[in-house]
Parts: C-alpha cells; structure tokens; sequence
C-alpha cells in the first residue's frame, strides 16, 4: 500500500480511514462541509488530527498511537498540494516558481532551472518561462502550479478542486493536462464534477459528515451508487429498499428491473434508473407491458438541456416541454411516473 491514513479530528467531526494503492488517483466527492479539504490537510501536515496515525511508501507522517507521537513536518512529507488557487510567488516568474521547489531542497541552481523547464514544457508553458504571475491568465497560473507542484517530485499529489477557479474554456485543457500527468501516480484529487472523477481517477470515495459513505472503483460507484449522494453524482434515481424475489420493495412499492446478480431475498437493495426512462402520466397507462408504475405529488419544474425535469421528492423525471404542456403539470399535481422494467438496474447494497 502507498497510502495508509486513520485519523479523526472530534473539531471537525472528521473520522476517516483510507488506503491506496501505488500509482492510483483517488478521486474524493462529497457535499459542502463534508471534511474533503480536511483530509487534504491532515495528509499534507496543514492540520494536526487528534489521533490515528499515516503512511506513505512505508515513511510515517504521523503516528498518535505511538509515545511519544510521531508528526513529520509538511516538507519533509513528499507530497504536494495544489490548492484552487494557484498561490504563485508574485514577485517571481513562472520558472523561477517551478524552480523553487527543487533550489529549496539543495538541488544546484542550474539544475533546478533545468528541472523546471522539464515541467514547464510537460504542463505547456514553457513559453510563458519569463512572465510574472500577474501577468497569467487563471488557466495558465493553474497550469505552472501544476508544473511547480510536480517539479518537487512529490510521491503523492494532493489536489483541491484543480478546475474549480477555471472558466468553461480553460477548465478542458487543465483536465487534459492532468489526465496526463496523473497516469501511474499517486494522486488524491478532490473535486465537484463527476465528469474529473470519471476521467482521470481509478478509484473514488464520496465523503459525507467527515466519515467515508461510499468508496470503489469510479465506475462502479457511478454505476450503482448506494448513496444519494453520488446518484446525484451520476444522474440516476435511487431508490433503497429491501429485496424481494421479484424485485426490491421500495417507499413507492415494488420495483422490478434486471439484476446481474442473484439478491438474497429480505437483504438491503436499490434499484436505479435514468430520469429519461421515467414517463409521466397523470392516470395509470393500460397497455398491458411489464412497467413500474410509482405514485407521487410533483414538488418541482426546471429546465435540464433540451428536456424539463420534473421532481416528486426524490423522483426525477425528463420529459420534453409538449409533454409538460400536454399534461398541465404543476407542483402539487398527482402523477404516475411509469418506467420499464428493462430501464432498471437492480442491486444489493
Ligand atoms: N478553519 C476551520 N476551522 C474550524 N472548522 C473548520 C475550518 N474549516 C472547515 N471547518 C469545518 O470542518 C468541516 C469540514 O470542512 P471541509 O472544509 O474539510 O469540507 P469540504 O468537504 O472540503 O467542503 P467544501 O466542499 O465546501 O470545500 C466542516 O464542518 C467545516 O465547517
């Protein structure tokens, strides 16, 4: 294991244990307040939990079990953060920046000038060597911390939310750029946007009141989320229940879908499903085919790209704008969301 951490923080109501793999990306999702910053903080020595103890490749960066307790200083740790802003030294260029890092550690001035011409072409900047941060835009600021933070060769790479300060434009390339740089590296990246989590890391954990609620491969959480958290992530209702040999008894009744596994009947199941699947009625449709019928008062209106997403609770639906107009819907109204059976994955929780 690269990563080992136990630590809890009674503050922040933060209680936490991960482990990670060599060269794995971790992506970690949550909602606001939900300790992710914090666990950036306690791995890179910014914050001092109150007990558990952290490894990384084998060096130990604390450890409160032991007596005395062990607390490596933030330097000395090997890892890097990168925080949404860039947090350049103003009154130093771009390749003074990334050189600063390497000069520091006793590397001579040559080489570390060499070093960060390395990563200031590795991170497309090499043409912005001579300017002043002042004069970056927020996109290529963000490109030459990234070169800064891995021109100190750290083992672990520590992100908090990369692209948040980005616009639409820059936001892109920035991801590309550490899709690159983050193959085969340790890297903890903590973001909003499933799509980072999606593209660049192997493994997630969704973090909810400072515990971990979720944690697998990025694919199999979003493919069959247990929270609602990362449903929400994902875009798919989710509805928990309890399994039935003919599917899963949920609030809204029985719900029955295609499971790829056998679920042991009375066990904890959810059944999930895409709100474009889902149709609205507003009496119950008789043609016979096998579809789940859930009875709910609609709370919510919005447009969602080209379709309006009609919410009962927490039931989505997408419907297209005729639809809504045909059927007079308004919050408060009675309806039937109806979806077929094959639109509907079922699984243990
Ligand atoms: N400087 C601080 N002093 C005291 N408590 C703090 C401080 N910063 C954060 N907290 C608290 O610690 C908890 C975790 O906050 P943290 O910033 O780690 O959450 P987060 O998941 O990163 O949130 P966000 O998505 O909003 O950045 C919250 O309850 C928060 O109020």
């Amino acid at each position: 294991m690269s990563l080992q951490v136990e630590a809890s923080l009674e503050a922040r109501n933060f209680n936490i244990a991960l482990d990670m793999a060599p060269g794995e990306t971790l992506a970690v999702l949550g909602p606001n307040g939900a300790g992710k910053s914090t666990l950036l903080s306690v791995i890179a020595g910014l914050l001092k939990p109150d007990a558990g103890s952290a490894t990384l490749n084998g060096r130990t960066l604390f450890d409160f079990s032991s007596t005395p307790d062990r607390w490596l200083a933030p330097h000395a740790r090997g890892t890097a953060l990168l925080a949404q802003d860039p947090l350049l030294f103003p009154h130093l260029n771009a390749l003074e920046n990334v050189a600063f890092g390497p000069r520091s550690t006793g590397v001579s001035k040559a080489e570390s000038r060499s070093i960060a011409r390395h990563w200031l072409a590795a991170t497309d900047t090499e043409l912005l060597a001579d300017r002043r941060p002042g004069e970056l835009s927020g996109g290529q600021a963000q490109r030459v911390a990234v070169a800064r933070a891995l021109a100190a060769g750290p083992d672990l790479l520590l992100l908090d939310e990369p692209m948040a300060a980005l616009d639409i434009h820059a936001a892109p390339l920035m991801r590309r750029l550490l899709k690159h740089v983050l193959a085969d590296r340790n890297a903890i990246i903590v973001t909003h946007d499933v799509l980072d989590a999606l593209m660049l890391a192997d493994s997630v954990i969704v973090m909810e009141d400072g515990q971990v609620s979720e944690a697998g491969a990025t694919r199999e959480v979003l493919n069959r989320p247990r929270s609602g958290f990362a449903a929400g992530l994902a875009g798919l209702n989710l509805l928990t229940g309890t399994a039935r040999a003919e599917g899963v008894e949920t609030r809204y009744g029985l719900i029955t879908g295609t499971a790829e596994e056998q679920l042991p009947p009375g066990g904890p199941a959810a059944a999930a499903f895409r709100p474009a699947a889902v149709s609205v009625y507003l009496d119950p449709p008789h043609d016979g085919s096998p579809r789940n019928m859930l009875r709910a008062a609609i709370t919510d209106l919005e447009p969602h790209g080209d379709a309006i997403r009609v919410r009962a609770g927490e039931l989505a639906a997408d419907i297209t704008p005729a639809a809504l107009a045909d059927l007079g819907l308004v919050p408060g109204t009675e309806a039937y969301f109806v979806l077929k059976a094959t639109a509907v994955t079922l699984y243990g929780t």
